[in-house]
């Protein structure tokens, strides 16, 4: 049954990114207009997996998400637009792929990213106040990226996420939020990366995430809900965060990203015979490289960046002895 698994048609789907990165007036280029930064992000991590962001002009590229940032040290989702948690991380997370971070004034991006910080530890995502584990997530792993932890509270911000712990053993956006797969992520992201995952049940969690899976495969992101190849991603790093990968059937999973291919024109959809987008064209490839399929380059499932520029932000170059 599964023998007639497909093929990863990669060089498609670097030709598909690379055309939407030029087309403007496309439909899809105009609605995604104000994520534009995210797009960035989406795209060029993809070609990385692949093995292919060579391909792109990186001067080109950096100097644009420069143009995106505000006075106030954050980014916007496109050149004068105003900046948000959402947007700086993306434009951090570009910059690492390039090996680029030096061209940032780090202490401005994080002084405003800390700014954002309220009392009780959790974080708004932007001047106008809505608060969001998501932008918990998102601080934490800019700062992390950007050596600059100590410019929040960290234990608040913990207490904060823990807070929004459910019984089913999930999270929500806010304490008493529904647990939502993408909520999930964002706080077990958050807990691994400041070394907290003490905080989660993972038994309990681990059921919750691997009763995603459907028949079909694929997983969904709360229960009742269609599969989504972009789920591939929240339920998978979570569930490797907490090592309970091992509950879901891997072959099933990879054999629904496959299916959800455009092979002709490249791109890949939220399920089969939907159009594609560069969202589920990313989720689908850092899907695949969660579940090591050959030829996609390993990602890390709390930084959402190759393995290889995660180490290369925080090796510690050795210290030349005098
Ligand atoms: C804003 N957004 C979403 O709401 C997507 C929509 C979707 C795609 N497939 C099913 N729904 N949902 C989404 O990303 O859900 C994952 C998630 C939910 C809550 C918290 C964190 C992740 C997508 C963009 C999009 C819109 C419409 C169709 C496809 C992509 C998006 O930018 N997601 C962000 C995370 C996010 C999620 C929700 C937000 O309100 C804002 C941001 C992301 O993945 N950044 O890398
Ligand atoms: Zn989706």
């Amino acid at each position: 049954m599964l023998k007639e698994m497909g093929e990863l048609a990669a060089d498609q789907h670097v030709k598909y990114i690379l055309s939407v990165e030029k087309k403007k007036d496309s439909f899809e280029a105009v609605v995604m207009e104000h994520l534009r930064m995210n797009g960035a992000y989406w795209g060029l991590t993809t070609l990385d997996l692949l093995g292919k962001l060579d391909l792109v002009d990186v001067s080109e590229v950096v100097s644009w998400i420069m143009s995106c940032q505000h006075e106030s040290g954050g980014f916007g989702g496109n050149i004068g637009h105003d900046p948000h948690m959402l947007y700086t991380l993306s434009a951090v997370q570009v910059l690492a792929l390039f090996d680029k971070l030096d061209v940032l004034d780090i202490d401005l991006v994080s002084n405003y990213i800390a700014s954002l910080q309220n009392e009780d530890g959790s974080f708004n995502g932007d001047m106008w106040g809505e608060i969001d584990t998501r932008f918990s997530y998102i601080a934490i792993c800019c700062l992390s990226l950007l050596h600059r932890l100590d410019k929040i509270n960290v234990e608040k911000a913990v207490d904060y996420i823990v807070s929004c712990k459910n019984l089913d053993g999930g999270f929500g956006c806010t304490p008493g939020g529904e647990s939502h797969a993408g909520q999930i992520f964002c706080c077990v992201g958050a807990l691994a990366i400041t070394g907290s995952l003490h905080h989660i049940d993972r038994d309990l969690l681990g059921w919750w995430l691997c009763e995603r899976q459907v028949k079909s495969g694929g997983l969904n992101g709360r229960p009742e809900k269609l599969p989504d190849v972009c789920y591939s991603w929240w339920v998978l790093s979570s569930l490797i965060m907490i090592d309970r990968v091992h509950w879901i059937d891997k072959e099933r999973l990879v054999k629904f990203i496959l299916d959800c291919q455009d092979k002709e024109n490249g791109g890949i959809s939220d399920r089969p015979d939907d159009a594609v987008d560069v969202f589920h064209t990313y989720f689908g490839v850092a899907g695949l490289s969660l579940l090591e399929y050959p030829g996609v380059k390993a990602i890390d499932p709390a930084y959402a960046l190759p393995v290889n520029v995660v180490d290369r932000v925080f090796i510690v170059e050795p210290k030349l002895s005098v």
